[in-house]
């Protein structure tokens, strides 16, 4: 199986630096390509690894004025997947990127348009699905020919189980083929209803990058890029899909 082309290893201060130029440069990349930044998120630790690398100043010796800076103004955000509570609620997705990230971002700086789920379908996770679905839709197949949304930038993080999204090891939604938002309502993590951006979704981005930091991760990255059973877990499945798509830009712990 061997290890993926694109992967890094940063010491715990080097990776905020790092995340840095890695989504400055596919902010670059998408305003070439269509003026607008495009990004899903996940949950986890990524809103404040994200924070730490997009509101501090470059802390390279070599970085200058003329250093890429974010531009929030032309930025849209997505998230990868939400669990189905109110937005203010502590498992909220939502809520967490805006305690970490958003509230964050000086006032003199725009905000970036956010996209959070519709409270009025919490109880019905597969309603909420289809609604966010609808929103993807309206963003993205503004052509007919749209077959699946094209994210500028997909972060992922990398459970201790493999999963990403809301996607599962061993799950049935990992062979869906058609939806772009799935639902879930027996997620093993809790809370048990959620919705996720689907397996294709994911595959589909211009860049994908996973976000694993720490030590507890050595055990599961290990899994996934040298085992097979790790290459079927979630995780394994969006590395080996999509290839040179993907950009890691976290901390690897050595092994
Ligand atoms: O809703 C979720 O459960 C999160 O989005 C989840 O997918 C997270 O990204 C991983 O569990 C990694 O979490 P850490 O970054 O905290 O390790």
């Amino acid at each position: 199986m061997g290890r993926p082309p694109n992967l890094y290893a940063f010491s715990d201060a080097d990776v905020a630096p790092n995340l840095r130029k890695y989504v400055l440069d596919q902010q670059t990349e998408a305003l070439k390509r269509h003026n607008v930044f495009r990004v899903a998120l996940s949950g986890g630790s990524l809103p404040k690894t994200l924070a730490k690398a997009l509101l501090s100043p470059p802390s390279s010796p070599s970085s200058d004025d003329n250093d890429p800076k974010p531009d929030f103004s032309k930025w849209e955000i997505f998230y990868a997947d939400e669990r189905c509570v109110p937005l203010d609620h502590a498992d909220s997705n939502h809520a967490l990127l805006r305690s970490e990230l958003l509230d964050k971002i000086p006032p003199n700086l725009p905000q970036p348009k956010v996209h959070p789920i519709d409270e009025q379908y919490l109880d019905d996770p597969q309603e909420m699905a289809d609604q966010y679905e609808k929103l993807l839709v309206s963003v993205f197949a503004a052509r007919d020919s749209v077959k699946l949304p094209l994210f500028d930038l997909i972060l992922l993080g990398c459970g201790p189980d493999g999963h990403t999204c809301s996607l599962f090891p061993d799950h049935p939604l990992l062979r869906e083929t058609d939806a772009w938002v799935l639902s879930i309502a027996d997620s093993p993590k809790p809370p048990a209803k959620r919705i996720t951006l689907s397996l294709p979704v994911v595959l589909h981005a211009a860049k994908i990058g996973f976000v694993a930091t720490g030590e507890g991760k050595k055990g599961i990255l290990k899994k996934i890029f040298e085992t097979e059973e790790g290459g079927r877990l979630p995780c394994g499945l969006v590395n080996e899909g999509a290839g040179e798509k993907i950009g890691d830009a976290g901390s690897y712990p050595r092994y």
